[in-house]
């Protein structure tokens, strides 16, 4: 069978890099839509992202392309009455006698501007070094393309899909995935019927040189402390000094959340994380990651722990707490003399088996009102969360894992490891609990490749050979 497999696989990755052109064409295209879903502003380019994601689905010969609107943003972060992204559906096939596959990914991405530091627009997609440089190049429009690459391989070459492929693109996950567990739930025996997996490409491997399949996320809970004081922005020559600064307030308070080794100071955070069991610990030998590795992706020396171990640990079975910053504060160059009237402190907390989102959101709350009454401050806080996703952990042992494993061999000429990962796709578990299906991570990206950084980028190879890697994938999967 597995022969029958590589015979098909052979002349399709022939087309493939064919088509390099094309596809780097359609990345670009992708890329100068600038569909950052965190900017109420640029909320209409989002929505133009999901219509560019229609053309292309409509010009592949995708059927039943619907645009699935998710009704307004819940507050508390966006301007009332706003419109959330649409949820683009479509699927490929519909025969009986084949496996079918959902594939997401997300249309959306992290802002972006040239002043942070990137050597060229972030939205222009720009071929240096054998690497494409775009803001989403990696998250996580190369993977999405990669999918409709490898439909466009396959079509080119009069090849049929060996697998029904339904796909599931949103433009929210960067802002916490709102309003798609309510379309799954909703879809599960409808549009989603039949399902037999999930495969999700939209996090990178561990480190450079070797490709991985990830089998577990680490939730995120994001929140903000609001502190308000004086009816305006007020001259500090005038009232430094003699009134209870917003900003003084609200950094006394998260300079307290996590000490600067990573440790959470607030009580109750860590004693829900499931103990280290010594099975576990075994899985974390085989690995092959260094420190070096780390402080390539950091750009830096700054890593907290030297040993892979404490490393691997503390990403991915540890929770973390880091400080995101501060609306409302004086943030552009020069020298403002200003006291902020209002400020907004952003923090999240990644989160891992066995933690509770609410309990968590709970102890933040408690926390952080205890220290704020410690100031004495006549000023007014309140701490909430924005949004929530769920961590994930599955096991690895399944058909869908092993196809993969099989597609990256053939691909990359190397078995993968198996990781977990530090990021956060809020959907994944919704997927697993709704469809009642599992779901595989499938990266196409490196771990240097600068995801919510400047110069975010994807290496040409990983691009092109990814779309090889995902298309293996549903060749292996559908004769398993
Ligand atoms: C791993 C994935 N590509 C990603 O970047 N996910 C985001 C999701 C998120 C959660 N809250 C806000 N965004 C992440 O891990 O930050
Ligand atoms: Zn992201
Ligand atoms: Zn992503």
């Amino acid at each position: 069978m597995s022969n029958n497999v590589e015979s098909t696989l052979k002349p399709l990755f022939e087309e493939i890099n064919n088509l390099k052109p094309q596809f780097i064409e359609r990345l670009t295209k992708a890329v100068a839509i600038p569909s950052v879903s965190g900017d109420e502003s640029l909320r209409p380019k989002v929505v133009e992202m999901a219509h560019f994601l229609k053309q292309e689905l409509t010009n592949l010969g995708a059927q039943d392309i619907q645009l699935k609107p998710l009704g307004k943003q819940p507050p508390p972060v966006s301007t009332e009455g706003l419109e959330l992204p649409p949820i683009v559906l479509a699927r490929f096939g519909s025969d009986p006698a084949k496996k079918t596959v959902l594939v997401y990914g997300h249309y959306d991405v992290q802002p972006a501007l040239l002043e942070d530091g990137w050597h060229s627009d972030p939205f222009t997609l720009v071929e240096k070094d054998s690497k494409l440089f775009g803001r989403g190049s990696t998250d996580d429009k190369g993977p999405v393309m990669g999918w409709l690459n490898s439909i466009h391989a396959h079509n080119k070459l009069g090849l049929e899909l060996p697998v029904n492929l339904v796909c599931c693109f949103e433009g929210m996950e960067e802002s916490g995935s709102l309003g798609l567990d309510e379309l799954i739930a909703r879809e599960a025996n409808a549009y989603f019927k039949g399902v037999d997996t999930v495969c999700i490409s939209d996090n990178y491997w561990l480190g450079t040189k070797k490709p991985v399949l990830t089998y577990g996320l680490r939730g995120c809970n994001y929140y903000q402390i609001i502190v308000n004081g004086p009816g305006a922005d007020l001259h500090s020559g005038i009232f430094g000094g003699v009134i209870h600064e917003p900003m003084t307030d609200l950094i006394k308070v998260m300079g307290q959340l996590v000490d600067v080794d990573g440790t959470i100071n607030i009580p109750g955070v860590n004693e829900m994380v499931a103990p280290l069991t010594e099975e576990e610990s075994k899985l974390y030998d085989p690995i092959e990651f260094d420190v070096d590795e780390l402080n390539l992706a950091s750009g830096s020396k700054t890593a907290i722990y030297q040993d892979k171990k404490d490393i691997l640990m503390h990403r991915w079975r540890y929770p973390s707490l880091s400080l995101h910053g501060i609306e409302g504060a004086f943030s552009a160059g020069g020298a403002k003399t200003v006291i902020p009237a209002k400020v907004s402190g952003k923090f999240s907390i990644r989160t891992v088996p066995d933690m509770d989102s609410d309990k968590l959101t709970q102890y933040v709350i408690d926390f952080v009102n205890k220290r704020f009454a410690e100031l004495k401050s006549p000023n007014t806080l309140k701490c909430e969360l924005i949004h929530d996703g769920n961590y994930w952990k599955s096991d690895p042992f399944n058909e869908s894992f092993t196809a993969a494993a099989k597609a990256t061999k053939l691909v990359w000429n190397i078995d993968p490891d198996f990781t977990r990962e530090g990021g956060s796709i809020p959907i994944t578990i919704t997927f697993e609990e709704q469809l009642k299906t599992n779901v595989l991570l499938l990266p196409m990206g490196k771990g240097d490749d600068g995801a919510h950084s400047i110069n975010e980028k994807l290496d040409v190879a990983n691009y092109i050979e990814g779309v090889k890697t995902l298309s293996a994938y549903l060749h292996y999967y559908a004769n398993a």
